[in-house]
């Protein structure tokens, strides 16, 4: 089934100065573990029509003529260059245009060593597989632009981890996302001094995942198209260089968005490193991530983060600089004063939309900028001052809500969970009052409205880490899959 997919080979066409051909190991066991039917219908797939035995041939045992191609990379890694990357436990397996016209990737992650695995053994640790297919969905259905996967296979093999009890069990994860193309596949061509393949590269990402973007030849009607100047080492014409001007632009929006998506939702990625930014502004990745369990900026998910440089509230920071290292490379077809312009747009960027999302979360299309100001702070005081649970707080707030809150101020949040802090924390006094006088100018329908919008923005179900390591526990104990699949039938269905 997924042999016969339309596969057109985007990234491939660009030749062998952006990739290694690889083969996939050969795995002792296959056993799906996860199948992603949500994403079938994107790549024009009827799930009933999908067997198992379909992902197994695809994804388990790599059938099939298309070249896998490792893919070549660097990355900033906690500050520093690390040029010894690459895809060194995956590959680009092949790219399908979805029925959404969109082009896709489909990327394995511990599918055996490449060129870029150095002294590590290409694999993915079961537990590793398990914990981001779970993230992509919970991250999916929280409205976070994301990667997901596709499928997890056991492999049958026993790993060796510093982070796991050892031996432990392998599998085999195809991701689905727009693109492998990371912030670190620029940087490494301007690492080998290749200002024409960033060039190339980037026509081809502008081409495939920014394609509002008025191509040169429109553009060239009412511009001056002959005129052509240096932006570094090379020649670019006006057209061209408006096209990346306008590129970049576009990507520092669209990762401001991503950033204050991970904000809202209360999740820390932990790894950002450069290799890990996308070039399409998409979230993916999920290692030692955590979702917050309380209102904490300075909380780091990662037990090898011994500075905290990714802890939660320096994700927006910390990508605006991978932003500014990404000029490094771009300066090659852009000039540095028209990044710098745009980077600096970075910071209102972030905040409008953390803004606008958090007041979606309590239960708002718009509220008047100065309202929604107050309000924010208002949240964000009280999960600080009282630190209830972060997801908690807003679960509690989609159920509790009630149309009467709106003529009575001291019905509101007045369940058990809130008991320890009606006296404690002062701010709760003032959230209700001004959440009160929010709820005093909506019509009966409008009142339902927020009752929808609370519901819809806020699951029960949140992925913290001891509901994780439960689902494991089960999974490694007693071999019982029961509960994560219980668990993400609850993400995939929003409850
Ligand atoms: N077990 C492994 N074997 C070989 N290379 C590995 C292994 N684990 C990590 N790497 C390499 O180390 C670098 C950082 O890995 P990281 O944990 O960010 O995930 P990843 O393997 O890069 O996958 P992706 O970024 O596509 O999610 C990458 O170059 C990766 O290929
Ligand atoms: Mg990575």
């Amino acid at each position: 089934m997924f042999l016969s997919l339309n596969y057109e080979p985007a990234l491939e066409s660009l030749g062998y100065d952006y990739f290694d051909e690889v083969a996939a190991a050969n795995f002792p066991r296959h056993i799906l573990r996860f199948r992603n039917d949500q994403v079938l219908p994107i790549l024009g797939l009827n799930p009933e029509e999908v067997t198992d035995a379909d992902f197994i041939q695809a994804f388990g045992k790599f059938q099939g003529v298309r070249p896998f191609l490792a893919l070549r990379y660097h990355g900033y890694q906690f500050g520093e260059y690390n040029p010894r990357l690459g895809d060194g436990r995956g590959f680009l397996y092949g790219q399908v245009r979805g029925v959404d016209g969109e082009l896709y990737d489909f990327g394995t992650k511990g599918s055996g060593t490449t060129p870029y695995s150095r002294s590590a053994d290409g694999r993915l640790t079961l537990k590793g597989g398990v914990r981001e297919v779970l993230a992509a969905e919970a991250l999916y259905h929280l409205g976070v632009r994301t990667s997901r996967c596709l499928s997890l296979i056991e492999t049958g093999e026993s790993l060796w981890r510093g982070d796991e009890p050892s031996p432990t069990r392998s599998s085999v994860m195809v991701r689905f996302t727009r693109s492998h193309i990371r912030f670190g596949t620029f940087e490494r061509l301007h690492y080998f001094k290749r200002p024409d393949l960033i060039k190339k590269l980037l026509d081809h990402v502008i081409e495939q995942y920014y394609p509002q973007i008025t191509p040169p030849a429109s553009l060239s009607k009412g511009g001056e198209p002959g005129k052509v100047f240096k932006v570094g080492e090379t020649e670019v014409g006006q057209d061209e260089c408006n096209r990346y001007i306008q590129f970049y632009t576009e990507l520092v929006e669209r990762v401001a968005q991503l950033v204050a998506q991970w904000m809202a939702a209360g999740f820390c990625h932990a790894v950002l490193n450069t290799d890990n930014m996308s070039i399409t502004g998409e979230s993916f990745d999920y290692g030692p991530y955590a979702f917050i369990p309380t209102y904490d900026p300075a909380f780091t998910a990662a037990y090898f983060d011994y500075y905290g440089r990714y802890c939660y509230g320096y994700q927006p920071e910390i990508c605006r600089w991978n932003l500014e290292m990404l000029q490094r490379p771009l300066a090659a077809v852009i000039p540095q004063a028209d990044m710098e312009d745009a980077l600096a747009t970075f910071g209102e960027h972030y905040y409008r939309n953390y803004r606008q999302l958090m007041i979606n979360k309590l239960g708002f299309e718009q509220l008047p900028e100065s309202q929604a100001e107050e309000l924010l702070g208002l949240t964000i005081q009280f999960l600080q001052d009282s630190q209830m649970g972060y997801h908690a707080f807003f679960a509690e707030l989609a159920q509790q809500f009630n149309s009467s809150w709106r003529d009575n101020l001291g019905q509101i949040l007045t369940g058990e969970s809130f008991l320890p802090f009606t006296q404690s924390v002062s701010s709760l006094g003032k959230w209700r009052e001004l959440y009160h006088h929010i709820l005093q100018d909506l019509s009966t329908d409008e009142l339902e409205h927020v009752a929808q919008q609370l519901r819809n923005k806020n699951p029960k179900t949140a992925l913290l880490r001891p509901v994780i390591e439960e689902i494991w526990h089960a999974i490694t104990e007693n071999d019982n899959w029961q509960p994560f699949y219980e668990l993400l039938n609850r993400i995939q269905n929003k409850e």
